[in-house]
């Protein structure tokens, strides 16, 4: 028998969207005052920077203590690739419901393959957004689905993710030497064995009948160290404290960078894990890739991993965690539970 949040996520069949032209009610989200999305023509708009910018590494730390996102021109993942991971997104989630459900995740560790993951099993309503989770070589559910013609789709997921991490390495890098985190107690990235400490995330929002009332994604932060998204199209929104709801505008060649909870307690809190949400559409079939990032699942991450702050002398306000014992948090307190780690 698995814990409760494993069996409430065993029952979860995600929906064949395509099959249902009215909105079932287990989909429909309660209204409330704070869904309003910021409606003054002053619209603060998030940082987008060059990282070819001579002053990229001072840009980068600021927009990670204000706003825990910005937008990255300059980044050298060829328009071309991400095009291609687009439509091998589209064409997995356009394949009919039956045959996705073949490669639907297993219950327990943060896992791959297609429905939703257990971070989601405590959430009060259903989600208008399928998920598709790839860990390294995605050939065995690939095989599955295209059991004649998965190696394009597997070498397109392959180069995404190798270029993925090698950007992740360069802006983590910068984010630690800021921090000074040693290179020697946190050398994760060099050791290939550790792949399992990055996973690229597909997401599909199908076209939905009652757009105002369902969410693709509630409002959450990611457990990530730091979230790179390709979303190419309107309708990620990001919660600025004193503001409120804003939308992010879509700059299909820029790539969007967020910070994730493990940043925020490895900074002791001065980064911003942002709050975030995807609203769905009537119109189009919205698709982004997320490609998240964690310390090895049994890291012990602490504040005071960061010299800058042993030495200040400054109380961790997060106590030590893995990321094994967090993704039970997660499941259980979903946007909440980077609070059940304080101090
Ligand atoms: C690769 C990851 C990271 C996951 C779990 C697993 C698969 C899907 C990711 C998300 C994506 C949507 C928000 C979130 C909170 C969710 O529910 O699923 C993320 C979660 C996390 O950041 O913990
Ligand atoms: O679809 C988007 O734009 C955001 C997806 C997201 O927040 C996630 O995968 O964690
Ligand atoms: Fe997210």
């Amino acid at each position: 028998m698995g814990t409760p949040a494993d069996q409430a996520y065993k029952h979860v069949i995600p929906l064949d969207f395509g099959s249902v032209k009215t909105m079932p009610d287990s989909f429909v989200w309660p209204e409330s005052e704070s869904d309003e999305v910021y409606s003054g023509t002053d619209q603060p708009s998030i940082p987008v920077i060059d990282l070819t910018d001579p002053n990229a590494s001072k840009l980068i730390i600021q927009a990670c203590e204000t706003w825990g996102i910005f937008q990255l021109t300059g980044h050298g993942i060829p328009r071309k690739l991400m095009e291609e991971v687009e439509s091998e997104a589209k064409k997995l989630f356009d394949l009919p419901a039956e045959q996705k459900l073949k490669t639907l995740r297993t219950p327990g560790g943060p896992s791959t393959g297609y429905g939703n993951p257990p971070s989601q099993a405590s959430l009060p309503r259903k989600l208008w957004q399928e998920g598709f989770t790839i860990m390294g070589s995605a050939v065995d559910q690939a095989r599955v689905l295209w059991p004649h013609d998965y190696q394009g789709f597997c070498d397109t997921m392959d180069e995404y993710q190798k270029q993925m991490k090698a950007l992740v390495q360069q802006l983590i890098r910068l984010i630690f030497k800021y921090l000074g985190i040693s290179e020697e107690e946190v050398n994760w990235f060099d050791d290939p064995a550790n792949m399992c400490n990055a996973a690229l995330h597909l997401n599909s929002y199908p076209p939905c009948p009652d757009p105002t009332r369902a969410l693709g994604l509630p409002p959450h932060t990611d457990s990530s160290l730091l979230t790179i998204l390709h979303t190419p199209t309107e309708g990620l929104q990001i919660f600025q404290e004193g503001v409120g709801w804003i939308q992010l505008q879509a700059k299909p060649d820029a790539l969007t960078v967020n910070l994730g909870d493990f940043l925020h307690i490895l900074s002791n809190g001065r980064f911003v894990s942002v709050l975030h949400r995807v609203m769905v559409n009537q119109k189009f079939h919205r698709i982004s890739m997320a490609y998240h990032n964690w310390p090895p699942m049994n890291f012990l991450v602490s504040p005071l991993l960061s010299k800058t702050l042993a030495d200040s002398g400054q109380v961790p306000k997060y106590r030590p965690i893995t990321l094994k014992e967090y993704h039970g948090i997660k499941a259980k307190h979903f946007q909440h539970a980077v609070s059940f780690v304080k101090t």
